[in-house]
């Protein structure tokens, strides 16, 4: 935790090796479901399905899908907890999603901030994939605000990636075979009548 608080106060991202082991990866992936939606961008009242920008599927995390995704829940609030403490960004709710991206998939380049979700601190992403190779591809490419490559992640079981939400957009390219995640956005106030939160 400390090594997080650390990069995120001087770099504002964090890679997590090993967050989880690779038992509570399956024990995670075990609590995904049959059915997925398929992605949505555009606030609330004018969502689109817009697949020209992410073709990915998800479906929100909520509490009862079971033991793992409790636990991974308990372990964001610690995060909540230590980022909230050291750095006083008021964060006090997490919103996540499994994502599925099957070959071909990708979302193209963006900030996790857009339109409606101004509220979207700092972002998390979980993967959960085993034996990723380069072939793969579907890595998440990072960039600053100017625009320059910060990193290209591939998308490797038990990594976490940390990062502040308006500083860092990203990518994800095409995956060559399923890619599997958690993505998640710590805000810094609840959801209002007429904002719901917009990927649907
Ligand atoms: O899966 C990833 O690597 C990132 C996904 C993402 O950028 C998002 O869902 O906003
Ligand atoms: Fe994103």
């Amino acid at each position: 935790m400390n090594n997080l608080i650390e990069a995120l106060d001087t770099n504002g991202y964090y890679i997590w090796d090993d967050f989880l082991s690779a038992e509570q990866v399956e024990d995670l992936k075990a609590c995904m479901p049959d059915e997925w939606k398929k992605a949505c961008i555009g606030r609330n009242d004018e969502v689109m399905r817009e697949s020209s920008i992410r073709s990915d599927k998800i479906h929100w995390l909520a509490e009862s899908q079971g033991a793992a995704v409790d636990d991974f829940l308990s372990r964001m609030e610690e995060i909540r907890r230590a980022a909230n403490q050291h750095f006083y960004l008021g964060l006090f709710e997490y919103e996540a999603h499994f994502a599925k991206y099957e070959k071909g998939d990708f979302y193209k380049k963006h900030l996790d901030c857009f339109h409606g979700n101004e509220n979207r601190r700092l972002t998390t992403v979980f993967y959960m994939n085993d034996a990723w190779n380069k072939e793969d591809a579907g890595e998440l490419v990072v960039y600053d605000l100017d625009g320059n490559i910060i990193t290209t992640l591939p998308p490797k079981s038990g990594r976490l990636f940390v990062f502040l939400s308006e500083q860092f957009p990203h990518e994800v390219l095409p995956t060559n075979k399923p890619r599997f995640s958690i993505a998640g956005w710590f805000r810094t106030n609840g959801v209002t009548a007429n904002q719901l939160d917009i990927a649907q």
